[in-house]
């Protein structure tokens, strides 16, 4: 019936009212799809228990109501690195108390015969896995995978990493984007100078080695200053143009439509340090934003510390989703020293660190009540009925018996 809603949509509806589950959270199609964007500032560690325990409650409220069993089963393959760093026990037992299991996925088994599973985590490189996820999200196309392996093998090349970014379409923005100059370099560093002269590269120029595969000589980086330190460097690498940014970054950590941003301590403006460097070719440097670096609480100018506007970073999440096909993921952006809101795009990572993880357990949950909801509805329109007449009686909100159906 065009126009009307048959009673089964409306006992749907006032189900969903009911449980207040927001409609369209579209597990069935990638389950971070419709989550409902919010965006979060610094502050990390007692906020986001806090978080947690919140996002907790509701969910415990609803579960008396119908005798709720579902679980998520989360299967993970994950590099040894990350599950030291994202299977720790306080996290498992805040994903037990939701329902979240995390299975290990064994690699040495066929994947779809172990599950069955909701969610599929992963973070491990090489093209045989590459294979076998791509395989098993063809055959299982209702499992959420995070993320495609073809999306984040985009990412760990800092030359494809970033390309797209022109085109993203932030023109209504109270804000702008650009990415750094940079050239590729694969071999022959010394000969590099003569093309850095061409494309119009301006010195210091961060080197940063092309793949990243999660070693930490992935991560080693350095700063030249002058055409003949580029001979000190060892292919392949890029080679990208400095911007002075004051000190400060934002790292934006995205998991689906959830945004948070946190600011981090980064390199000085390059005039300051500059001698120092040039006496010694090139200026090896540590990894200077991790996450003890956080600059959130730092009394900072404002000018330099104050975080990115919200719409621009709701457009520039948005935009970056479809381009890169990811739902879990952060974005690295500097502040273009001594302007109001041009920024600079210098790296993207995959499910990267602690400020990633809680987000992620949030996400997950909201795909367990999704999936609990699903099942509610399977369950006929007069068995629910039935239900909450038993439930009410014995509230002695309706009559004990006798009492017709119309
Ligand atoms: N183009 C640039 N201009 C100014 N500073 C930069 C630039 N690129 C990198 N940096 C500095 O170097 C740091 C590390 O750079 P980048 O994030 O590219 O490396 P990474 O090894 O991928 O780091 P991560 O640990 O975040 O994965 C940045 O946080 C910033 O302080
Ligand atoms: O500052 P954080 O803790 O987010 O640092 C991340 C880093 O940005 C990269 O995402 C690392 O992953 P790889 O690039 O694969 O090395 C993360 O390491 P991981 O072992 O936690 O995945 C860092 O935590």
């Amino acid at each position: 019936m065009f126009g009307t809603l048959a009673s089964g949509d409306i006992e749907t509806a006032r189900l969903r009212r009911d449980l207040r589950i927001p409609c369209n959270l579209g597990f069935s199609c990638g389950g971070f799809e419709d989550l409902g964007m919010r965006l979060e500032g610094e502050n990390l560690g007692a906020e986001e228990n806090r978080e947690v325990v919140a996002e907790t409650a509701p969910f415990q409220v609803e579960r008396p109501l119908f005798q709720q069993t579902q679980k998520l089963v989360v299967g993970y393959a994950l590099t040894s690195k990350k599950k030291k760093s994202f299977l720790q026990p306080k996290l498992e037992f805040m994903a037990r108390r939701k329902g979240i299991c995390f299975v290990p996925i064994d690699l040495n088994r066929p994947l779809s015969e172990q599950g069955p599973f909701d969610v599929v985590l992963h973070k491990l490189l090489g093209k045989e896995w590459q294979d076998v996820i791509e395989d098993y999200q063809q055959k299982h196309p209702e499992v959420t995978v995070l993320d495609p392996p073809s999306a984040i093998k985009r990412i760990y090349n800092r030359q494809s990493m970033l390309q797209g970014m022109a085109d993203l379409n932030l023109s209504d923005c109270s804000g702008s984007i650009y990415v750094p100059k940079q050239l590729v370099v694969l071999k022959d560093s010394a000969s590099s100078a003569d093309r850095v002269v061409e494309a119009g590269l301006k010195f210091p120029l961060v080197a940063k080695p092309l793949w990243i595969d999660g070693t930490a000589k992935s991560h080693q980086l350095f700063l030249a200053y002058d055409k003949r330190s580029l001979a000190e460097l060892e292919p392949p690498l890029v080679l990208q143009e400095f911007v002075n940014h004051g000190g400060v970054m934002f790292k934006v950590f995205v998991v689906g439509d959830i945004i948070k941003v946190v600011r981090r301590f980064s390199l000085p403006n390059v005039s300051s340090n500059c001698e120092k460097a040039k006496a010694n070719g090139v200026f090896k440097f540590p990894r200077v934003s991790s996450a003890a670096a956080s600059a959130d609480n730092a009394d900072l100018e404002p000018s330099v510390a104050e975080l990115p506007p919200k719409p621009f970073l709701e457009a520039l999440v948005k935009e970056l989703r479809t381009l890169l096909g990811l739902r879990l993921f952060n974005i690295d952006m500097i502040r273009e020293h001594g302007s109001k809101n041009v920024f600079s795009v210098i790296d993207i990572n995959y499910f990267p660190g602690k400020s990633l993880y809680l987000k992620l357990l949030c996400s997950l949950n909201m795909i367990l009540s999704e999936k609990q909801t699903n099942e509610l509805l399977k369950i006929p329109f007069c068995r629910l009925w039935k239900d909450a007449r038993l439930r009410a009686s014995s509230c002695r909100f309706l009559p004990q018996s006798g009492a017709s159906q119309t």
